[in-house]
């Protein structure tokens, strides 16, 4: 099923999620959430879904890069224990529509995680993957892409959200 993505400025995007319990991730609720993630990504459309963005405040996130929407990533309880260089990317985010900014993050990252089918595994990550990985963690913390920005500019990306809400109500 789909499911409400919270926007900006929303409090509980900046919940701090909890580690996901290692004994629920093959419970068959567990499972059809991650399937909902996918689906709800997939029809923003984006390239990535974390699940404080869907009001689910567990350590947990969803990702494909892929052209054809044929590479489903997911990492439980992901920890990052190597970075290394720098990339500028201009990223977006489904919880600040029609808002892209560039951010500079790690080019490379090595992460630790485990996946859907509860099997610890570990990754290296470069280019708009490592990208994908560091925006997603950051929700995890409870912390937007626009929290790089300039208190000014954060402020007039608030002030146009609301506009268009308000056009849209
Ligand atoms: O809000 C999110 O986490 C999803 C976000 C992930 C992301 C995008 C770019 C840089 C870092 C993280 C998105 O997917 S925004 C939409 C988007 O970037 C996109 C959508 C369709 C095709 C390709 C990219
Ligand atoms: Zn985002």
């Amino acid at each position: 099923a789909l499911l409400p993505i919270l926007e900006f400025p929303d409090p509980r995007l900046r919940t701090q999620a909890v580690a996901v319990d290692p004994a629920r991730i093959t419970d068959s609720a567990f499972q059809q959430l991650i399937d909902d993630m996918f689906e709800t990504m997939y029809a923003a459309p984006g390239i990535g879904l974390a699940a404080s963005q869907v009001d689910v405040h567990q350590r947990f996130m969803v990702i494909d890069v892929s052209e054809e929407n044929d590479r489903p990533l997911v990492f439980i309880n992901p920890v990052i224990t190597a970075h290394d260089g720098e990339q500028v990317y201009q990223e977006g985010c489904l919880s600040v529509p029609g808002i892209f900014a560039d951010v500079t993050r790690a080019n490379t990252i090595t992460v630790h995680a485990i996946g859907r089918d509860g099997k610890l595994f570990e990754m290296q990550a470069d280019g708009v993957l490592a990208v994908c990985i560091q925006h997603e963690m950051d929700h995890l913390l409870g912390k937007l892409f626009v929290d790089y920005l300039s208190p000014l500019k954060r402020e007039m990306v608030r002030k146009k959200l609301a506009k268009a809400r308000r056009n849209a109500a």
